[in-house]
């Protein structure tokens, strides 16, 4: 049994990685946390999820919580800012990562990055393997069809998702841009105005928010003639947790690192 911590459980993530944990056969809940403050501090992690009482009682100060929980591992899907004082508190202590939260710059994946110096981490903007697979799809995709079509992302998430665009978008864009030869700097993220016709080397995303929509992504290859549209749509967020058990599997006893879920799911790398 893998001794496995969840952070954040009052969230729609924690929820869910909780009740998933809590049914896997091969990995233990082993401690679980909130933020300080929260109403959920002290009382049983099986409370925030009606799972009945699962015997863990939630803290709120994680080094603590991953000593006395003898911690394997941590599912982090908190916020960028809460996952790298977390992936600090991980190193310290010698336990294993996997990171679903998003909205990192690059000076805080740079920290998340330092911290995988001295434990494995997987940091992943999106877990489930069906995002995985298309995102592995829209880089094929690209290389195959060339230059002579216009590359566009659009996501659409609910109305309480905080950073824009979503970091499987940001990912999508990056995959696409290396597939075309193209840069951060062919990035366009709105449009408003007198723009122009647009640039060949463009690569457009673009975000939608509103309701309960639990996630979707569209990669958009618009041709003469043609269009070819690349979809994933998640319908409930168990897939995102079934991918960071599959995560957090991997990453116990791996070599310390900085790794994502390409790693995870053995996929070759291709850029
Ligand atoms: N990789 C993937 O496949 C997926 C990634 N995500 C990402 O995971 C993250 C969480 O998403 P979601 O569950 O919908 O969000 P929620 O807001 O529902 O949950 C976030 C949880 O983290 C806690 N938290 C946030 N910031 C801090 C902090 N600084 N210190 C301590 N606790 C903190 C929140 O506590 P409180 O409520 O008290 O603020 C809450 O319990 C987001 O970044 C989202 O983009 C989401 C789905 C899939
Ligand atoms: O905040 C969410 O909900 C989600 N966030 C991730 C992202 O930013 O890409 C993944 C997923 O689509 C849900």
């Amino acid at each position: 049994m893998i001794r496995t911590v969840i952070t954040g459980v009052t969230g729609r993530m924690g929820g869910t990685l909780l009740r998933l944990v809590h049914d896997a056969k091969d990995l233990e809940l082993a401690g679980a946390t909130a933020r300080k403050g929260s109403a959920a501090v002290g009382q049983d992690a099986g409370q925030a999820t009606r799972l009945g009482t699962l015997g863990v009682s939630v803290g709120d100060d994680l080094g603590r919580v991953l000593e006395s929980a003898r911690a394997q591992v941590l599912i982090d899907f908190t916020s960028a800012e809460a996952s790298v004082a977390h992936a600090r508190l991980c190193a310290e202590r010698g336990v294993a990562m996997v990171i679903g939260s998003t909205g990192f710059t690059p000076e805080s994946r740079a920290e998340v990055a330092a911290s995988a110096k001295s434990i494995p981490v997987v940091l992943a903007p999106n877990t489930s393997v069906g995002v995985n697979v298309v995102i592995r799809m829209a880089a094929e995709f690209a290389r195959v069809l060339g230059e002579g079509y216009d590359v566009e992302v659009l996501e659409a998430h609910h109305r309480m998702k905080k950073d824009a665009p979503s970091g499987t978008a940001l990912k999508l864009a990056e995959v696409l841009a290396s597939a075309l030869g193209r840069g951060q700097e062919d990035l366009t993220f709105a449009r408003q105005g007198q723009i122009g016709a647009r640039p060949k080397q463009e690569i457009g995303v673009q975000t939608l928010r509103g309701g309960d929509v639990v996630g979707e992504h569209t990669v958009y290859y618009f041709g003469e003639g043609e269009r070819i549209e690349l979809t994933h749509r998640a319908t409930n967020r168990d897939q995102f947790g079934l991918g960071a058990l599959r995560a957090a599997r991997w990453v116990t006893g791996r070599s310390p690192g900085l790794y994502d879920m390409a790693d995870v799911l053995g996929f070759q790398r291709t850029s």
